[in-house]
């Protein structure tokens, strides 16, 4: 699913207006029904109804007068209060706004002190407020009369439904202009913005409903953006169903270069990872004295020696030709001979290769390998590697999240995945995909080892680069999210978030079973 900026957003508009003929005003009015219809429902739970609006002058307040119509034909009690000069009301939300006028609506105007109290006065009981103040037409900081009711608002507990998105979100970036609106819900329209998807934007959208509004797939199709929302949608019965004439090696040969003393685990939870995606057959490539713990932990997976491998670099680069994918760097220290090892695989692969944790940091000593590499690459960094690689610092990574991936994308010819909230991939064509799923408990020793293994295990079954790196992190962010629903976030370790694929690829990524494969 697309994901806009307000100007593109505003050029959805326009296209649907212009080149489809579709009335604005018809676009209004749907978007004021999506927002009634979800006031309804909130306040079908509460004893007393009564909805108190605010609407700014522009036409995200001409939704809010579109939805206070709705709700009053149901007999619902409300107050309008508008903020800003009637006088600037203009063209559809001006149509609403005199319609309300002629049919009595009690309408306030807050220009003073003294319309803040009455505003708060309205409040009565469980009330909830409809922010129609701003939309994407925010494009300042918020101040004055106006960020005082936004306070009052948040101070006043009561549930908040934003309409498209909460006021003093910039739709842009999800950055925060003064103040903002913090919403229990946020009803947006055809298509998300930056604004509701970025951090801290996402935080105070709450709940993301996402309407159509009567905007043609023809208009949508036809606004450029690289920036894509990625849904379920994306990946629903992604996985073929298993012919009976296929055998282990069908489903791809992984080798996975992880662990160093002491941290065994990352080689032991990348491994079981990429089996639980259903990776055929996965080797990892461990120190000497690792291997009896590697193969007691992760029985499934096959052992190999690093130090052979380091030691026989013929040997090692041949193996690297019979694999259909390479992982390396969890868990694998930063030694001279780990880069020598790196250097090998980036050099003498040809097939996608995964590069995460200690593969990044030492790769960040020398990107210039990255021009040698013939395979796809794929890089996994959390914003302090990603300041390692980039030079910039994790405050300005975190502030310009889509910039920095994609310009590192588009600058190494590598696939980047910056993980974080919300994780952001890039392609070397500068195609930007962020991933939604995913909360804090994930925050957890171990579980970038297994988005690791688990973007190894489908890249190991054929599925492209890009793919398997968003399959990757949608599912990943899904599976520690169920784990959390059933564990708590602070209990939630790595482990937990592999006991949730299985359920996962067969309620999503699996397709469907045909009846005759029932036989
Ligand atoms: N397809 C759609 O998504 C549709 C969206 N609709 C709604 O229209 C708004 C955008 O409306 P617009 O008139 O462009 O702007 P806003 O209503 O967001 O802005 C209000 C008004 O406020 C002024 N302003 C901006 N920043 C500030 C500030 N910091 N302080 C004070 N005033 C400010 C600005 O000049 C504007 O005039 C969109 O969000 C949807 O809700 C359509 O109704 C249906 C189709
Ligand atoms: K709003």
């Amino acid at each position: 699913m697309k994901v806009l900026n307000n100007k593109e957003m505003r050029e959805l508009d326009r296209i649907a207006i212009e080149v489809y003929s579709i009335p604005g005003i018809i676009l209004m009015e749907n978007a004021g029904i999506a927002v009634a219809q979800q006031a309804m429902k909130v306040l079908n739970n509460k004893p007393s109804k009564k909805v108190v609006i605010l609407c700014g002058v522009g036409n995200n307040g001409g939704d809010g007068f579109v939805a206070a119509r709705h709700l009053r034909n149901k007999g619902i009690p409300l107050d309008v209060f508008i903020l800003g000069e009637p006088a600037r009301i203009k063209g559809d939300a001006r149509t609403n706004y005199d319609i309300l006028l002629k049919l009595g609506v009690s309408i306030t105007y807050i220009e003073e002190e003294k319309d803040v109290t009455a505003f708060e006065k309205a409040l009565v009981n469980d009330s909830i407020i409809i922010d129609g103040i701003f939309g994407t037409g925010l494009h300042r900081e918020v101040e004055g009369i106006i960020k005082e009711v936004i306070i009052t608002t948040n101070n006043s507990g009561k549930e908040v439904i934003a309409i498209d998105i909460p006021s003093g979100v910039n739709g842009n970036d999800g950055k925060i202009n003064g103040v903002a609106i913090q919403a229990a819900k946020t009803i947006t329209f055809q298509l998300p913005k930056l604004g509701n998807i970025l951090y801290p934007g996402r935080a105070y959208c709450g709940e993301l409903m996402i309407k159509d509004i009567g905007i043609p797939q023809e208009a949508i199709n036809s606004v450029q953006t690289k920036i894509q929302l990625i849904t379920e949608d994306d990946i629903t019965g992604i996985l073929p169903q298993r012919r009976p004439d296929t055998h282990k090696g069908t489903y791809g040969k992984a080798f996975i270069i992880a662990g160093s003393p002491g941290m065994t685990g990352a080689a032991i939870l990348a491994s079981k990872a990429a089996l639980r995606c259903g990776g055929g057959i996965v080797k990892v490539a461990v120190p000497q004295a690792q291997m009896d713990i590697l193969e007691n932990k992760s029985i499934e997976a096959i052992s190999v020696s690093l130090e052979d491998l380091q030691g026989n670099k013929k040997e090692f680069i041949e193996r690297l030709q019979t694999e259909d994918t390479v992982a390396i760097g969890p868990g694998c220290g930063q030694s001279d001979a780990f880069f020598d090892t790196l250097g090998t695989v980036i050099n003498n692969t040809t097939v996608p290769i995964v590069i995460d944790a200690d593969g990044l940091n030492v790769l960040a000593k020398n990107l210039n390998i990255l021009k040698n590499s013939k395979a796809p690459c794929i890089i996994t960094p959390h914003p302090g590697e990603m300041a390692r690689l980039t030079g910039l610092s994790i405050e300005v990574i975190n502030k310009e999240r889509i910039k920095v991936t994609k310009d590192f994308s588009e600058k190494w010819g590598v696939i980047t995945l910056l993980k974080g909230a919300a994780t952001v991939i890039a392609d070397p064509e500068g195609n930007v995909y962020i991933n939604t799923t995913g909360n804090p408990g994930m925050a957890t020793a171990g579980s970038g080892d297994v988005l690791t293994g688990m973007i190894t295990g489908f890249l190991a079954q054929g599925i492209s680069p890009i793919k398997a790196t968003i399959i990757a992190a949608y599912l990943h962010g899904k599976a520690g999210d169920r784990g959390s629903v059933k564990l708590g976030q602070y209990s939630l370790m790595a482990g937990d978030i592999i006991k949730e694929i299985p359920c996962l690829i067969k309620e999503v990524l699996a397709e469907p079973l045909k009846k005759s494969n029932n036989t």
